[in-house]
């Protein structure tokens, strides 16, 4: 529970989660705003009754009905009741949407704000759409439930009461019988409910999902569709997940038809119980009851049962949106409850910029193949440590592990001699800047992508990092300069350009430590060229560890680590391991060749 506090920084928790939880101090509208709306549901019957009365006026009168002066009496009351239940009704409502509004700004927050305290590794995992979906939906459907279902439910279930004190205290033997079908109905209702609904309702959440992230993939996917002129085949898992969704539906339906059509019958057939309990009281007759007291008797439980049959159906459909709004609940709780990065109490402070991995093992999943096993290796300060070897040999692990995206599942990883599990994180990532492939610009303006890296650099040195990192003639290409707002209005920059503003953003920093996923597969020779400049200006004095795809670049490392299946199979510099004649010297060996091709030409 401690932890819980500590996550909801401003919400005091102090027992089980609730929605509730999140709306702070605000809950007692939403209490105060039930209460009002059940207050507005027993108002709302009084114009029956009036009706009723005014009736009965009109007709004990007959035939001289304007002589029935209480009819008109009866009818200002009955409008007089309707206007009084829609404004309380009003207020109730304006108190849950307050409740609800800040609900799930709060659950949004908290959320997100635990997000940046996750390591990066569980984003990737969860995959960033659907952290979005769970998140946003689950606020909204909150939001929805909070500010209109839970009010509605309150006054529905206030409703039945109060319609039952009516109905029994009228004629009770009357009421008992017009309350038998309702009675039927809330049976097997319950029983529905008190199923495996919730599970049901997980079940359903999990289909739906499954089916929106391969409706997405397929989306993603259709450049490589198109490309290999795939259809049906890639259309496959979209298929089988709408398949699976509807084969759910279809599953689930089939389940409640028994109890649906019971419910629905019983309180819908309400007047087969009204006519013979008629009879019964027109039997009644014959022992001197008038025949207009039976009339009017019976008139009144034709209006007033009606309305308790439309309140047994705003209950069922609540409930389930209870039963809805529990479930978005429990998905935003499984991210809020996962375990943060540990910080430790006082931060270690690291002596240098140096970087050691000792008997590093890591697997990204428990009970998984190690991506990583017993990797030891120093990096020490101001020098350049490159990481090559085929393709899954774990490199991009290595590099992803010293920003603790994950942490290590044993051996330790050092930073000037502290352990990066002992110091603050905000203080690791001050020494650490990263420029990955897939380098991510914000939908903001160039100025601003660049001073993601230091908020409070001037305009000068966010120009010196631009110079350094040779991108000037980005900046220069559109005519709002640095106040471009990428991803917008056709503002589109190539794989190589985006990587190049990632580099003036690292460079901006200035961190001692430089973590370099060389990129250049998607760059033209030009922009090959300029990136190549701008690593060598981001690079200098500082420590380096450079995951290589071309052995171009590593030549002049000061170490090289060559990584295969998980472990480091050679190491030593350039001349070093091409005297060994192993797994370095033979890509280098193939890395000669592939230089020397030439398209059309024949190679033995
Ligand atoms: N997010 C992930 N979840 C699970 N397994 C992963 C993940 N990322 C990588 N792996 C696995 O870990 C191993 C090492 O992958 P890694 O990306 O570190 O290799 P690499 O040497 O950088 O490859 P490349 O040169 O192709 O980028 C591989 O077996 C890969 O399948």
């Amino acid at each position: 529970m401690e932890e819980k506090k500590n996550l909801m920084t401003e919400l005091p928790v102090t027992g089980k989660v609730t929605l509730l939880t999140f709306a702070g101090s605000y809950k007692y509208l939403t209490w105060l705003g039930c209460l009002l709306s059940g207050i507005s549901a027993v108002i709302g019957l009084f114009p029956y009754l009036f009706m009723w009365k005014a009736v009965k006026s009109a007709v004990t009168a007959w035939p001289d009905v304007p002589a029935a002066g209480e009819m008109i009496t009866y009818g200002w009351y009955a409008v007089g009741a309707a206007l009084g239940s829609m404004l309380i009704y009003f207020g109730a409502l304006l108190c849950t949407h307050l409740s609800a509004f800040r609900t799930a700004r709060n659950m949004k927050t908290v959320a997100l704000h635990h997000l940046t305290r996750l390591p990066v590794g569980y984003v990737k995992r969860m995959g960033s759409g659907k952290l979005r979906r769970i998140i946003d939906d689950g606020a909204g459907q909150t939001e929805t439930y909070l500010a209109h279902q839970l009010p509605d439910l309150a006054g529905a279930m206030v409703t039945p009461v109060a319609v039952l004190f009516l109905l029994l205290f009228f004629d009770w033997r009357f009421g008992l019988i017009s309350l038998l079908p309702m009675a039927v109905g809330l049976f097997v209702l319950t029983r529905v409910l008190m199923g495996d609904m919730e599970n049901s309702m997980a079940q359903y959440q999990n289909a739906l999902e499954d089916m929106n992230n391969e409706a997405v993939e397929y989306v993603r996917g259709i450049p490589v569709v198109k490309t290999f002129q795939q259809s049906i085949f890639s259309f496959k898992n979209f298929h089988e997940s709408i398949l699976r969704y509807k084969n759910w539906a279809v599953n689930y339906t089939v389940s409640l038809r028994i109890p649906m059509c019971a419910y629905t019958v019983s309180i819908n057939g309400i007047f087969a119980f009204l006519i013979p309990a008629g009879l019964i009281l027109t039997a009644d007759l014959s022992r001197g009851t008038s025949y207009l007291k039976v009339v009017l008797d019976i008139l009144f439980y034709v209006l007033f049962t009606p309305v308790c049959v439309t309140m047994m159906d705003k209950i069922m459909w609540t409930s389930e949106n209870t039963l809805k709004a529990k479930d978005a609940l429990n998905r935003v709780m499984v991210i809020i409850e996962e375990p943060p990065l540990k910080e430790p109490e006082y931060g270690g402070i690291p002596k240098d910029s140096s970087v050691e991995f000792k008997n590093v093992t890591f697997s990204y999943e428990k009970g998984k193949e190690a991506a990583l096993q017993n990797v030891s290796f120093q990096i020490p300060q101001g020098s350049t440590v490159a990481i090559v070897g085929p393709s899954g040999g774990g490199k991009t692990t290595a590099a992803s592990l010293i920003p603790r995206f994950y942490d290590v599942d044993s051996g330790s990883i050092c930073v000037g001699g502290v352990d990066i599990r002992e110091m603050n994180t905000e203080k690791l990532m001050e020494k650490i800047s990263f420029v990955f492939q897939d380098s991510h610009l914000f939908k903001d303006t160039i100025l601003n992508n660049i001073r993601a890296a230091r908020p409070e650099a001037t305009k000068k040195e966010v120009e010196q990092a631009v110079k350094a990192a040779c991108c000037q003639d980005i900046i220069d290409k559109f005519p709002d300069g640095y106040e471009t707002v990428v991803g917008t209005k056709g503002v589109y920059l190539s794989g190589g350009e985006c990587q190049r503003i990632a580099i003036a953003r690292a460079v901006l920093k200035n961190a001692p430590i430089v973590l370099l996923d060389e990129a250049t597969a998607f760059a033209d020779p030009d922009n090959e060229y300029q990136i190549q400049k701008a690593f060598e200006t981001l690079v200098k004095g500082k420590t380096v560890l450079m995951i290589a795809h071309r052995l171009s670049t590593v030549r002049g490392a000061d170490r090289i680590l060559v990584m295969n299946q998980g472990r480091i199979e050679e190491e030593g510099n350039h001349e070093e391991l091409i005297q060994k004649q192993g797994l370095y010297a033979a890509m280098w060996k193939d890395y000669q060749t592939s230089v020397s091709w030439k398209v059309g030409e024949k190679h033995e």
